[in-house]
């Protein structure tokens, strides 16, 4: 079992993630590139953190790392009293379980190859859970369900390219969501989405946080997007994690000169 020889008193009795001096470069023509340079932040049980912060600066890389796609060079993850760093590929397999990950492109994070049962039910088969088929399907069938797209039994049997770019978010995060996880880290799920699609998924997901108990990690372009839906902010800038707090607190009384700027870019943006 991975938690005995793991567990220990989480550092932060309300945390579930707790990330501390997160570091990545890649190498990229021979020469090292620096991408995280020590990162540090919390995930509350139940929280929904908001990650901002320009192009280029990490903010997907670091959402890879915590999903277990890419490994950090150094730095600690603390995920329940379980250390993600430490762990060896079978093990972080099982935590993976119930950290998952929704991605920004909706027309290709879906296998076009695969039915809306395959692609939901594909999570149960990896972490073998699900006794049978039609096991599976019942549990695919409530997925689908929790994330509004309903009635079920209209998608269960369709192909991703028959369903719109908001469903198909949806379909993504019923996935994530099948295996019940803790944690879910939402890679700019909204960002190809037009307003209304976007309101929609933004429900689902608040619809599932409060259901379930499920923290996000929510990596976004868009600070104004924060505002109502995320309960903390952080602010990532050259590698480091330069402002964080609520939400509402740091768009309007902005610290750091970055954030500043983020937040003027996003007022300039309004007036035309
Ligand atoms: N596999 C890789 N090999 C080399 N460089 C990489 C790799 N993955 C990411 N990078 C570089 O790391 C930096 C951070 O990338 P990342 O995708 O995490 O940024 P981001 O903040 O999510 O950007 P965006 O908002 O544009 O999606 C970028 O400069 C990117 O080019």
């Amino acid at each position: 079992m991975v938690a005995k020889k793991t567990v220990k008193a989480p550092a932060n009795s309300t945390g579930i993630l707790e990330v501390r001096g997160l570091r990545k470069a890649y190498k990229t023509r021979g020469s090292l590139v620096t991408v995280l340079n020590g990162v540090d932040f919390t995930v509350g049980d139940n929280e929904t953190v908001g990650l901002v912060g320009s192009s280029g600066a990490g903010k997907s890389t670091i959402g890879r790392i915590i999903a277990g796609l890419e490994q950090a060079d150094s730095g600690s993850m603390d995920y329940l009293g379980q250390e993600l760093q430490a762990m060896k590929p079978n093990e972080r397999r099982l935590a993976a379980k119930s950290i998952q990950m929704i991605f920004q492109d909706p027309y290709e994070s879906l296998s076009p190859r695969m039915t809306i049962e395959q692609l939901v039910s594909e999570p149960l088969i990896i972490q073998k859970q699900g006794k049978d088929r039609s096991m599976r399907r019942q549990l695919v069938l409530e997925a689908l369900e929790e994330v509004s797209l309903t009635p079920p039994e209209r998608f269960i049997d369709r192909y991703p390219h028959e369903l719109s770019g908001g469903e198909r978010q949806r379909v993504g995060l019923a996935r994530a969501f099948i295996c019940r996880p803790r944690l879910i880290v939402a890679d700019e799920p909204t960002s190809m989405l037009d307003a209304s699609l976007r309101l929609e998924l933004l429900q689902a997901m608040a619809q599932l946080r409060e259901r379930h108990r499920i923290s996000y990690l929510f990596i976004t372009h868009d600070i104004a997007l924060t505002r109502n839906f995320c309960d903390r902010l952080l602010v990532l800038d050259k590698g480091e994690i330069v402002e964080a707090g609520n939400s509402g607190t740091v768009i309007d009384h902005p610290q750091h000169q970055f954030t500043r700027s983020l937040i003027q870019a996003l007022m300039d943006l309004n007036r035309i």
